[in-house]
């Protein structure tokens, strides 16, 4: 369980301003969605909050500790799911101790039962233990981002990151990698931060909210503040109209089972 704090933070490259100047904080085992359109900076702030990209000014603290460079307590899960095509479910869940042990201390530590345990404990929570031996490019693009999740977990991270997560899934498929991702996050009481630029999805899953446009923090409130006015500052000029269904969040919840059965 960690706190997460970023002050001040800016990036740019070059002329670009990724990053514009952005503080908060994140508690304790909240999930958090960043929303913005394409551009806005999302990834950038989940690439810095990784470690995998050097802020230009600002700090980032983890646990109260600067973040500079990736570090294990921190997971990352992709859009392009980056698993191995031709390793099982299990080795590619397995492989997420690589980044907790370092390449040596893993390989040599390949009979670890406790690493495989925690392997299929994973595999459980993303309800693929069947599927444990089954190549991942003969899975669904849904199940191959649920065998992500489980990779992240092995890793025992107390911040799970995911980047556009269910960008390239179906909307049922979608439904179902953020529900799997919640209830890791809750089961395993971890601080979880999701880009997502689907706001019906966002609202369904997310408890509270970042927006961001043009690298600025326009908005961080929760779903009950996130209303159409908000949206359409969020997404500018782009049409808001179709990613806002109900105006409460009971509404927006039924209007959402309706439209993709569990
Ligand atoms: N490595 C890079 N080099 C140069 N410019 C970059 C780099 N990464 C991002 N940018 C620029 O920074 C800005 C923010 O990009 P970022 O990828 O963080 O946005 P995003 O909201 O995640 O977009 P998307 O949803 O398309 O991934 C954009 O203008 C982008 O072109």
């Amino acid at each position: 369980m960690v706190r997460i704090e970023v002050d001040e933070l800016t990036k740019e490259y070059g002329e670009t301003v990724a990053l514009d100047d952005v503080s908060f904080t994140i508690e304790d085992g909240e999930f958090v969605v960043v929303l913005g359109v394409s551009g806005s900076g999302k990834s950038t702030l989940l690439r810095c909050l990784s470690g995998l990209t050097e802020p230009t000014a600002g700090e980032i603290l983890v646990d109260g500790t600067p973040v500079h460079g990736p570090r294990k307590e921190v997971a990352m899960i992709f859009q392009q799911h980056n698993i191995i095509d031709d390793m099982s479910a299990y080795g590619n869940a397995l492989s997420g101790s690589i980044t907790r042990y370092g390449f040596l201390k893993s390989f040599l530590r390949v009979q670890d039962t406790a690493e495989k345990q925690q392997a299929l404990e994973a595999l459980k929570t993303v309800d693929l233990l069947d599927e444990a031996q089954q190549k991942a490019r003969r899975m669904s693009g849904g199940q191959q981002q649920r065998v992500g999740i489980a990779r992240a977990l092995v890793q025992q991270p107390d911040v799970l990151l995911a980047d556009e997560p269910v960008s390239s899934l179906d909307p049922g498929s979608a439904q179902q990698v953020m529900r799997y991702l919640q209830t890791a996050a809750e089961d395993r009481n971890l601080t979880a931060l999701s880009s997502l630029h689907q706001v019906n999805l966002a609202r369904k899953f997310g408890e509270r909210f970042i927006g961001l446009r043009d690298g600025k923090k326009v908005f961080d409130g929760y779903r009950d503040e996130l209303t159409i006015d908000v949206v359409d500052d969020i997404y500018g000029d782009i049409e808001t109209e179709g990613m806002f269904v109900g105006t409460t969040a009971d509404e927006q919840a039924t209007s959402l089972d309706e439209e993709v059965a569990p």
